[in-house]
Order: structure tokens, then C-alpha cells, then sequence
């Protein structure tokens, strides 16, 4: 324990899987701490018994010092176009695509030291945590292979289906991608979703099956689901286990003889494809984009077509998977730039850079550039007042690196002074732990900043049509226009698919409808499972859905969703009143159905949870609009006890 460390710079946090089993933990880690350690801290004695703690603690190094131990083959080598390889990796979650990529990182000798980090692509803490891929992080590796170099660009996708546009825009940075796929689990929901945009990419994809290394195992099983599903030819798939290190070789070889090489076109005017961006403190954001066309070099002045903001081209280079300087980089490659840009906003993904000079600019930008927009809202607030500045000043900080992230102030009687803040969407792996869309910021606000956060439910944005003027997108449910003053409130609905063995069906189905789904397509995959479709509202999904699907089906169904329009509905604004005075932060929009029930139900939660009085303190009841004002939905109002 450093001296430097005082007992407010320790925070901990604990993650024992059960109380009786030895292999319970509790994860410490000092903030101030010169250079970041962690320790583990395992109960040391036998099981049941109360035993003194014996600490283990590893030093984190550096990325650079990583490097630095070990043997490395991460140095700049400059290969033909024919001989550079771009690849993505897509799966499921967890089906191993993090151990993959570090499994190639490691044989290609990228990465010297397995044990000092596992997971290097995944290098931010909570990711790492929880073991779930949030931001892109691109690797190149020198491979050689028949007395040939060869450099193989990979873009690791971000896994979940929030970020399916970042995903798109990675995957069309390659010319192929390794689809893995658990060989004890088989095709999920997310793997589909992931192959559609592959396709619409127009990748060569190489399926790979991983995990063979487990007894539940059935490769030839997943290589027929594939075949019927997709309709991929599985010829040519190579059968692996990232994490015992096999196959991967196999791999390396399949990837660099089955993946087209990129067109050599240097001549033609740059056009540069941005794949991801992030915020550095030190030197402004840092700029991942593959070459499409021309050359770019050090001191270019440069111009992003789609924001049209102009910068000088400080620093480009490779990625290896540190940052390694170069002077040129030319069509085919995948490299970063540092241009003194001051947020991510101006460097979004999916623009092109291209060069400044009106002889030199490429005529048009490359295709399929989209803003992210945020579509899901919460309200955060923090429980200590003063600590108003502090979140604003954090989330200024979070918008720097996250273009999607949109705040505005929020004032509410109940909670105070406190911001509604928009978040790309649903988040599952917040989801996963059973709390709130906004976890993966909420978690980053207290641990980084240090706050004590209250999240409201998560709302989706609307669409409402007042009676007088143009229809307007609306994010805050208090703002809702009085029944009077509106004519219609559309919302959004996705396209829904759940895959669940055969037995679940039923359980599922009734979850969705109960949900306001809308009955679509159902189909059978290889034995015993079957792909469900529907249509359904977002809001309904926001809250506890993947929660309830992963209970009903025991955790074998597995979901994807994509938003596909919006629609009018009878929707009503539930307005919750604590002592007669509604609290606006509560309010939120629901279908009238749905109205009274939920409201009953919020009520009895309410009642619970604000603490006993020594007098008569209030009454609860939500209240639902009608065409002529609103009405108490809770009929017999419930009273909270007085003393
Ligand atoms: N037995 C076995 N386990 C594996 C293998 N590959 C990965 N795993 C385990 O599967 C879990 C998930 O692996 P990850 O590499 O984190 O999966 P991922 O697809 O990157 O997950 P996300 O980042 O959440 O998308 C981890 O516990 C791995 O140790 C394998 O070949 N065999």
C-alpha cells in the first residue's frame, strides 16, 4: 500500500458468486494510484470458514510497457496492397470473440505477454469487468506466411446491437469477416444479425467454430444450422478453441488465402472511411479510418466531407496495436490520425476525410454516413445537491468521446436540480446485470467522477402532433402537451427475433404479446429450436424485456432487435403524485390499457419505499390523462401508514 493512498481513493467492490464457495472475491481498486494496481483479495482458509484474507496484487503496466516485455513482432512493416489482409471478427455475446482476437494477437506475436492483460482489446475497466466489448479497437499484425509478409488489419466490432451502425462501419472498413460461432450453443439471435450486415457489406465471410474445446461441443450440428440458416457454405470453416488456443493457426491461413485483398487505388483523390474516434486528454481524438482510395501523409491539410470541418494532419500511423507513427499511409490501410479536433462530434464515424485542397478533394463522400442519434432517455439526478457541477462537468466529459450522448439541465421539485440525458439504446449488458439502459454511463459517472447517481426508468423519444403546427420529436414525458392541446403521439417499433429451444416458444410468445407485440413470422432452425418475429413497441422493450425473455427460456433464448418505424398509438401520460403533488421526474408515457395497472402497481411499490413518518405524510396515486382531464387511476387511494 503506497503511502500516497488515502482511505477516499479506495473504492471496492465486491463479487463473492456465492457465500459458500471458496473462489468468492473481493476486487479492489485505488484510483490515485500512481500506476493503477489491482489486488485480490480471496478468502484464504476452507470453505465455511471464517479465515484471514490473503491478498494477491498484480501490477498493471502500461500499454507501452507491455510492449516493451517480451518478445514483439508489432513493428511498422510497409506491405503491398495485395498483402494486406482487413478483417472484422462477428459473433454473438460471449461466444468468444475477445479470446479470439487475442489468441491472434498473441500467435502473431502482437502482443508478447497473455498473462499481463487478458482481453487486450477490450482495455476499458467496466468492459473488462464485465466482459463485454463497448468500444472498437483495431490491431495490426505482421504475419508471415509462405516466406511472405503480410499485414492483417483486424477491427474488432463493438458486440452488441446499440451500436449495429458503428458495427456497419467497421465491417465495411474490411473485406472479410470471421463469423464465430459457439459450437456447444449455436447460432444466436445477435449472430444473424451480425451476418445481414456483413452481407449487406459484401464480406467474405469464414465461419469458425469455437469452443470446441467443451464436451457440449457439436461442430458438425452448428456447421449444418449455418448451412440451413444463413445458407453460408461451411467448406471452408475452421473449427477452434480460442480459449485452449487451437486451431488458430488454421485460422490465419484460411483468413490470408480466402479474403480478398484490397484495391490498390493510390492514385485516385483520398477518401479516407472513419470507423471510430475517441477523445484523448493529452492530444484531442484520436481518429481510426481505413484508406478507400489515394494516399494521405503527415502535414496534409484535410477535410471531413460530411461536417465539413477542416484540419491539418498532425500525426498518422498504425495501430500495433499501440500507436506507431508513420509519414504515408496509402489506399488498402487502416491506420489513425491526431489533427488537434476537439470532440468526437467532429469526427464522427462513417464520415470521409479527404484532402482540403479543391484539386486534390475526392467529389463525393463514401456512402452511408448516418448521425447517431440517441433513443433512449433518462433522467439522472445526484443524490447530493452540491454535486450538481460535478455531473455536468462529467457529462461534458463523457460527450467528448460518445457523439451519441445528449444532455439537457433538468429541474424536478422531487429530485432537484439534475440533467435528461439520451443514450444510444437499450445497452444489454446493463440489462444483463438487471439494471437500468443507462448503466454503462451511470457506472462510468460514480466510478470515474465519483457521484452518487439516481437513474429514472428509461422513456423512449416520441413523435406528437399538437393541434396546431408540425408534428415534433419529444423526449421528456412531462412536456407531453395537455389531451386538448394534441391530436397524436406516435412511437417507435422495432423488429423483434428471439431464438429459443423449441420448449420456450409458448412462454415467449405470451411475453410478447403481453408486451403489445405484433405476431410476425416464426420458423424452425436445425433440431429443436425455432426463430420467433415481431413487432413491437421500443418503450416496452426498454425496461425489463431481455430480463424477462432470459427467465422465461432458463437463459437459452437469445434476442436481436432492429427500430423500424414509428406509429400512432392511444397513449397517455401517468403522471405519479406523492401528497397530492405530481412529481414530474415519475411521469412517463404508457398505452391507456396499460395504465391503470401499471399505475396500481407503482403505487404499492411507492409505498414501500418512502419511509415511515411520524405523521399523516401523503397519499399516493398515479394519474392517467382522459380526452376531459385526468383521472385518479388508483381507485381507492393507497395510504401510506402514519405512525
Ligand atoms: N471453453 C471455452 N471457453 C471459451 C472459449 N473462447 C472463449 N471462451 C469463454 O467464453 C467467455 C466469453 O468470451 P469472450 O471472448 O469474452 O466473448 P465475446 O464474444 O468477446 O463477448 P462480448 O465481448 O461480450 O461480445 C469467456 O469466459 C471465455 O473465457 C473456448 O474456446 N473454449
Amino acid at each position: 500500500f503506497s503511502p500516497q493512498l488515502s482511505p477516499s481513493s479506495l473504492s471496492y467492490l465486491a463479487s463473492s458468486s456465492s457465500s459458500s464457495s471458496s473462489s468468492s472475491r473481493l476486487h479492489v481498486s485505488f484510483k490515485n494510484a500512481p500506476w493503477g494496481f489491482e489486488s485480490r483479495l480471496r478468502p484464504g482458509g476452507r470453505q465455511g470458514r471464517a479465515a484471514p484474507l490473503r491478498l494477491e496484487m498484480q501490477q498493471k503496466l502500461s500499454r507501452e510497457e507491455r510492449l516493451q516485455t517480451g518478445v514483439s513482432n508489432a513493428q511498422y512493416k510497409k506491405v503491398p496492397a495485395k498483402r494486406i489482409r482487413n478483417f472484422s471478427i462477428i459473433a454473438h455475446i460471449d461466444h468468444g470473440k475477445s479470446t479470439l482476437a487475442d489468441r491472434l494477437l498473441e500467435f502473431t506475436r502482437t502482443v508478447p505477454d497473455r498473462e499481463l492483460q487478458q482481453q487486450f482489446l477490450d482495455n476499458m475497466d467496466i468492459e473488462r469487468e464485465r466482459g463485454i466489448t463497448i468500444k472498437l479497437q483495431t490491431a495490426r499484425m505482421n504475419y508471415n506466411y509462405n516466406g511472405e509478409d503480410y499485414v492483417l488489419n483486424l477491427i474488432d466490432t463493438p458486440g452488441h446491437v446499440d451500436f449495429s451502425y458503428e458495427v456497419s462501419r467497421s465491417l465495411i472498413a474490411c473485406e472479410s469477416a470471421l463469423l464465430v460461432v459457439d459450437a456447444s450453443q449455436g447460432i444466436e439471435a445477435q449472430t444473424l444479425a451480425n451476418v445481414y450486415l456483413a452481407l449487406d457489406a459484401d464480406l467474405t465471410i469464414i465461419p469458425v467454430l469455437n469452443k470446441i474445446d467443451l464436451p457440449g461441443a457439436d461442430p458438425e450440428k452448428v456447421k449444418r444450422e449455418i448451412e440451413e440458416v444463413i445458407g453460408l457454405d461451411t467448406t471452408d470453416s475452421v473449427l477452434c478453441s480460442a480459449k485452449a488456443g487451437i486451431g488458430i493457426e488454421d485460422i490465419l491461413k484460411t483468413l490470408i488465402e480466402k479474403t480478398p485483398p484490397p484495391l490498390a487505388r493510390e492514385e485516385e483523390p483520398l477518401r479516407c472511411l472513419i470507423f471510430d474516434s475517441y477523445y484523448d486528454p493529452y492530444r484531442g481524438v484520436v481518429t481510426y479510418f481505413r484508406i478507400k482510395s489515394g494516399r494521405i501523409q503527415k502535414g496534409d491539410k484535410i477535410r471531413f466531407m460530411n461536417t465539413g470541418k477542416s484540419f491539418l494532419a498532425e500525426e498518422i500511423g498504425v495501430l500495433a496495436p499501440t500507436q506507431q507513427p508513420t509519414d504515408t499511409l496509402e489506399a488498402g490501410e487502416v491506420g489513425y490520425l491526431i489533427a488537434g479536433i476537439k470532440t468526437v462530434e467532429d469526427a464522427r464515424v462513417g464520415d470521409t476525410i479527404t484532402h482540403e485542397a479543391e484539386n486534390r478533394r475526392a467529389p463525393d463522400a463514401l456512402p452511408g454516413y448516418a448521425e447517431a442519434k440517441p433513443m433512449v432517455w433518462s433522467g439522472l439526478f445526484p443524490t447530493d445537491a452540491a454535486d450538481y457541477d460535478t455531473l455536468r462537468d462529467a457529462l461534458s466529459k463523457l460527450k467528448l468521446n460518445d457523439a451519441a450522448l445528449q444532455f439537457e439541465p433538468e429541474n424536478s421539485a422531487a429530485m432537484g436540480f439534475g440533467f435528461r440525458c439520451g443514450f444510444l439504446g437499450l445497452a444489454a449488458h446493463g440489462r444483463r446485470a438487471g439494471r437500468g439502459p443507462s448503466l454503462s454511463a451511470c457506472t462510468r459517472l460514480e466510478r470515474e467522477f465519483d457521484l452518487d447517481l439516481i437513474c429514472t426508468a428509461p422513456s423512449v423519444v416520441y413523435q406528437v402532433k399538437p393541434m396546431k403546427g408540425e408534428a415534433y420529436f419529444l423526449s421528456n414525458p412531462s412536456e407531453l402537451p395537455e389531451p386538448t392541446k394534441r391530436e397524436w403521439i406516435a412511437e417507435p417499433y422495432a423488429r423483434l427475433e428471439m431464438i429459443t429451444p423449441d420448449e420456450y416458444v409458448g412462454p415467449l410468445m405470451e411475453l410478447a404479446q403481453n408486451r403489445r407485440g405484433v405476431y410476425k413470422d416464426m420458423k424452425y432452425l436445425v433440431e429443436g429450436r425455432t426463430t420467433i418475429v415481431y413487432e413491437m413497441p421500443l418503450a416496452e422493450m426498454v425496461t425489463d424485456f431481455f430480463d424477462h425473455l432470459k427467465s422465461r427460456s432458463k437463459g437459452y433464448a437469445s434476442m436481436e432487435y432492429s427500430l423500424i418505424e414509428y406509429r400512432q398509438n392511444d397513449l397517455v401520460r401517468l403522471d405519479v403524485a406523492v401528497n397530492g403533488e405530481p412529481v414530474d421526474a415519475l411521469s412517463f408515457i404508457l398505452h391507456r390499457d396499460n395504465a391503470h395497472g401499471i399505475g396500481k402497481e407503482l403505487c404499492l411499490k411507492l409505498k414501500e419505499i418512502i419511509p415511515r413518518q411520524m405523521f399523516k405524510v401523503c397519499w399516493l396515486s398515479a394519474m392517467v390523462e382522459t380526452s376531459r382531464g385526468r383521472r385518479n387511476c388508483s381507485r381507492n387511494r393507497l395510504r401510506a401508514r402514519s405512525a
